[in-house]
């Protein structure tokens, strides 16, 4: 099993009166789907980013299995919001940029994209031009892209955010799917109350001034949905119900409705 961890990591960017975390500490372990959400601005992006190995914490500590985090790595995949894809290459050669760069030779690139292709509900899209794709389609050749390097963590800031309701909903039980196929350890931040909830193990919510983790919740909607129960009996079980209510009550405690 392999374990990627935060140790009271504090981020301090330059410049700023303020740090925008502090002493923050939260683990994400192979099989393990980690959710972070709250309110605008209380570090989500910068924790996953020290994650990621893109930024370095100004204290604390970032390692993968007790060696620290120094720089990005094919062990973490990161996904973002509007993935920049390269719209001259194909959906496969997008896919299979990364493992092109690594050398990996060019009939084994095109097995790994198909596959993943496949794995994204894309199969038989390897040719066409990433104009050719709705925004969904784009995300999910985001997630191919990611999914190729064959990591051990995917690390996600708001993955679906920019698609309409109906996709995300699609994309959440496809994210799910991959998940409890790959066994990959999973950092995301959401804004998404439910999505949060049904996707996540465990869900922290952060709080801004300076950001740290304000709540730790527990759930196992998605291993549900692994198991075979459909998404709409698990949204309307009570039991999501008041977990969904207690989640919008710790992200929203003191700010003035
Ligand atoms: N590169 C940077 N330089 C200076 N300040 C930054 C930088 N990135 C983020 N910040 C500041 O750090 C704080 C936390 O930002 P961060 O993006 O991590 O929060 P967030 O919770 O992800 O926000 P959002 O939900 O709006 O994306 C904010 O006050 C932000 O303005």
């Amino acid at each position: 099993m392999t374990k990627l961890t935060l140790d009271n990591v504090t981020v301090h960017y330059e410049g700023q009166p303020q740090p925008a975390v502090v002493d923050t500490s939260l683990s994400v372990a192979s099989g393990e789907f980690v959710v972070l959400t709250g309110r605008s601005g209380c570090g989500k992006t910068s924790l996953l980013n020290v994650a990621a190995g893109l930024v370095a914490p100004a204290g604390g500590r970032a390692s993968v299995n007790g060696l620290p985090i120094a720089e990005p790595g094919a062990d973490r995949a990161v996904v973002f919001q509007n993935d920049a894809l390269f719209p001259w290459l194909t959906v496969r050669d997008n896919v299979a940029f990364a493992l092109r760069m690594r050398g990996v030779p060019e009939a084994e690139r095109r097995d790994r994209s198909d596959a993943v292709l496949t794995q994204v509900k894309l199969e038989g899209y390897g040719d066409r031009r990433i104009w050719e794709l709705s925004g969904g389609m784009r995300q999910r050749v985001g997630l191919a892209r990611a999914l190729a390097a064959e990591p051990d963590f995917l690390l996600m800031d708001e993955p679906l955010g920019a698609l309409d309701a109906l996709t995300r909903e699609r994309m959440q039980t496809l994210l799910l799917d991959i998940w409890a196929a790959s066994g990959v350890g999973v950092l995301m931040v959401t804004h998404g109350i439910e999505e949060a909830l049904l996707l996540a193990t465990t869900v922290f919510v952060m709080a801004p001034g300076p950001g740290r983790i304000v709540k730790r919740i527990e759930a196992d909607f998605g291993r549900r949905y692994a198991a075979g129960e459909p998404v709409r009996s698990i949204k309307a079980d009570a039991v999501f119900v008041l977990a969904r209510a207690e989640l919008a009550d710790a992200i929203f405690e003191g700010e003035l409705a």
